[in-house]
């Protein structure tokens, strides 16, 4: 293909060579290179494509672009953007042939709730008919294609790779979260979103290599509303005029307060054998009841939410209520079985916004004592650790830290910080660095009644350490444990 035609939404200059050039593949990793492919420069956290410029023309690339002066060999052609990020996502969706404008697009941006709310959507949108694809924290699901995810919201080519292969598998549309990483380096920039959600704000991802501030991270969740046609808001959230302020779409609002457009009236927590779920009434725009098997306060949100988008395309209340009845997504308030006499779930609870919800929601439910397992992420925010920590131990009855993903930190200094927060309060806690050797103490421990929440993990199935993926998955922890006391 020709170059102009992968430029052909950019600005740009030409310093060296020609842009009237052909081309074959668009790559943006040095080792990737190939014959005559046009290699994108980004400066990220821990390279710079910039640096391999020497490399990629041995390789035998055709053209690259930066963002900076460069040297470059003769021969290759240099083209100058102002933003080599921005630049990979509007060269991919032209690599891609625009598959974008071939799919209803939705994306789910917020601090908590994508995850959930874009399972919700699938459900209700294929009960209905429609052929739909998912990009997320968990994988990306083409067709019956199911590929595991690195990011929530994966780097721009990716995006435009994988919706090239649903428009292939006859999706219709597209159900996609929108993570403030992902808007603040570019990833969705140039695409036109359908529907463009805002679940909620709360403070979180600010540190090195996120958000410099929470007006930073306020203000990219907002650039998703300069994108969408539609934009979908929980009216309840205390940042939403913040985050609206330069919106360009129409506005629609969904919550529990009166001026909400579609709302959540009697709530009631459902507690049946050992499974807990909710049940409310949606009026408004819709009026009709709704039950779901997943507990808690914000399984109302999330739920409204889907409703809120599944309105747009003319789903029937009979088929949302039978899609919502059956939703279930890993690693989200999943109930597992350990004891008829107390309950126990893995959540993905791992900042303390998502910790508060989860813990004063399970109070409804009227338990014995509700006993928290949970550690931090090493190499994420530090604040999430002291603030973890003093949720817990204000909202537990009882506290076990323990070890989340360490990455490059000492587990045993996260955990500290764990207990520094934890010590603003007169939470009752032991610390047991090792996953399950904590989980093992929680059920030996188990008291009728209890409620054992297990967070921070949901749905990974490794542990990372020092650069390393090693194998964990907490269900299977849990079998472990179980197995192990039974022989006993
Ligand atoms: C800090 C951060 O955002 N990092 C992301 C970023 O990496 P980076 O741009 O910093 O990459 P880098 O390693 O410095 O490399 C820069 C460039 O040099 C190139 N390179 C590198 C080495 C080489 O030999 N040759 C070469 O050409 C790379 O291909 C790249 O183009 O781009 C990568 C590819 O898209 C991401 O996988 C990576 O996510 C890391 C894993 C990460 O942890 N990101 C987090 C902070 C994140 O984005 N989280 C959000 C929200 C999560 C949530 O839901 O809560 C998300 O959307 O996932
Ligand atoms: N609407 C909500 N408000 C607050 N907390 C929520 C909400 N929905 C889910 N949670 C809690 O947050 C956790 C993460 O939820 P979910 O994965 O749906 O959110 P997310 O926005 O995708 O988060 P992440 O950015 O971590 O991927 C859940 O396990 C639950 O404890
Ligand atoms: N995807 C998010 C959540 C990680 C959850 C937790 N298990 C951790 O490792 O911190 C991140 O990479 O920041
Ligand atoms: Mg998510």
């Amino acid at each position: 293909m020709k170059l102009t035609k992968l430029l052909e939404c950019l600005e740009y200059e030409v310093r060296q060579g020609s842009d009237q050039i052909e081309v074959t593949e668009l790559i943006n990793d040095s080792r990737k290179v190939t014959e005559r492919s046009v290699f994108v420069c980004i400066s990220g956290a821990v390279s710079d494509g910039h640096e391999y410029i020497e490399d990629v023309a041995a390789k035998g690339a055709a053209a690259v672009i930066v963002e900076r002066p460069v040297d470059a060999p003769e021969g290759l052609t240099v083209i100058h953007v102002d933003d080599t990020r921005y630049a990979l996502a509007l060269m991919s969706a032209a690599y891609f042939d625009y598959p974008a404008k071939k799919l209803k697009v939705i994306g789910i941006t917020g601090t908590k709730g994508k995850t959930t709310t874009t399972y919700m959507v699938k459900s209700i949108l294929e009960g209905a008919g429609y052929k739909v694809g998912l990009i997320g924290t968990i994988e990306a699901i083409i067709g019956d294609k199911s590929i595991p995810a690195n990011n929530t919201t994966p780097e721009s080519y990716t995006i435009h790779q994988y919706f090239a292969q649903m428009v292939e598998a006859g999706c219709d549309c597209v159900v996609m979260e929108v993570s403030s990483q992902g808007l603040m380096l570019h990833r969705t920039a140039g695409i036109q979103f359908e529907i463009g959600i805002f679940t909620n704000l709360g403070e979180d991802h600010i540190g090195p290599n996120e958000h410099k501030d929470f007006e930073d991270y306020k203000r990219c969740k907002g650039i998703l509303f300069t994108q969408c046609k539609l934009g979908i808001a929980n009216v309840d959230d205390q940042w939403y005029k913040d985050v609206f302020k330069n919106a360009t779409c129409q506005v629609e609002t969904f919550g529990f307060s009166e001026e909400a457009d579609l709302r959540a009236t009697n709530v009631q927590h459902i507690a049946k054998q050992g499974c807990l779920g909710v049940a409310y009434h949606v009026t408004g725009l819709m009026d009709f009841d709704v039950e779901i098997d997943i507990p808690g306060n914000f399984s109302v949100y999330n739920s409204l939410t889907a409703i809120a988008v599944c309105r747009h395309f003319g789903v029937s209340v009979e088929k949302i209520q039978a899609a919502l009845k059956q939703a279930k997504v890993k690693g989200r308030v999943e109930m597992v079985k350990v004891s008829d006499e107390f309950a126990m779930l893995i959540d993905y609870a791992h900042n303390a916004m998502s910790l508060e919800s989860l813990l004063e929601t399970l109070r409804d439910y009227n338990p014995g004592r509700i006993v928290t397992i949970f550690g931090c992420g090493g190499n994420r925010s530090r604040t999430r650790r002291y603030e973890m920590g003093e949720v817990s131990g204000r909202l537990s009855d009882f506290t076990i830290i323990t070890s989340d993903n360490p990455r490059f930190e000492e587990p045993q200094d996260i955990i500290n910080d764990i207990i520094t927060g934890m010590k603003k309060t007169d939470g009752k806690y032991i610390d047991i660095c090792d996953r399950k050797e904590a989980i093992r103490y929680a059920i030996e421990h188990g008291q009728p009644g209890d409620i054992i929440v297990l967070a921070g993990k949901g749905h990974e199935t490794y542990q990372e350490i020092k650069g390393v993926k090693y194998d964990m998955d907490d269900r299977v922890l849990i079998k472990e444990v179980l197995e192990e006391l039974h022989v006993r």
